[in-house]
């Protein structure tokens, strides 16, 4: 049987992490500006389904990046605040995840956006 409880309590740790996120990790917060950016533009052009669809799936996947950068970051301060050769690696292993998936999404912004804004500019003038 499922434990609705207990998956009840789940959803609110993983809300307040979500919290925690968007309030107290400055990188999280730019992150967050560039999405709302995005959803507006995306409004303001008329994305179609698809393309929401895959700006959707860029946001979250850079925020779950965020949030994965961030816990390791706070066990690997947990494990030593020295300075540690493992700890560097490990630190600069997951801000590079987040870089990569930073930047695919901003490639699939451009191939989205860019022919969009052509065409507006286009239609306008
Ligand atoms: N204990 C450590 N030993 C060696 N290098 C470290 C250590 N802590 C941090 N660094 C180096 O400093 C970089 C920045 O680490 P830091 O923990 O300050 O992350 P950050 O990206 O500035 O995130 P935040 O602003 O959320 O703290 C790491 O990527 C790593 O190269």
């Amino acid at each position: 049987m499922i434990n609705l409880p207990k998956v009840l309590r789940s959803f609110r740790f993983a809300g307040q992490g979500i919290i925690d996120l968007f309030r107290y990790e400055n990188n999280a917060k730019v992150h967050l500006l560039v999405a709302v950016v995005v959803v507006v533009a995306g409004f303001w052009l008329k994305l179609s389904t698809t393309e929401w669809a895959l700006i959707v799936t860029q946001i979250g996947l850079v925020w779950a990046a965020e949030g994965f950068n961030t816990a390791l970051e706070k066990l690997c301060d947990r494990v030593t605040t020295q300075h540690d050769p493992l700890i560097k690696a490990a630190k600069d292993l997951a801000a590079a995840a987040v870089l990569i998936l930073g930047l695919t999404a901003v490639v699939v912004g451009l191939l989205i956006f860019v022919p969009r804004l052509y065409a507006f500019f286009d239609l306008i003038n």
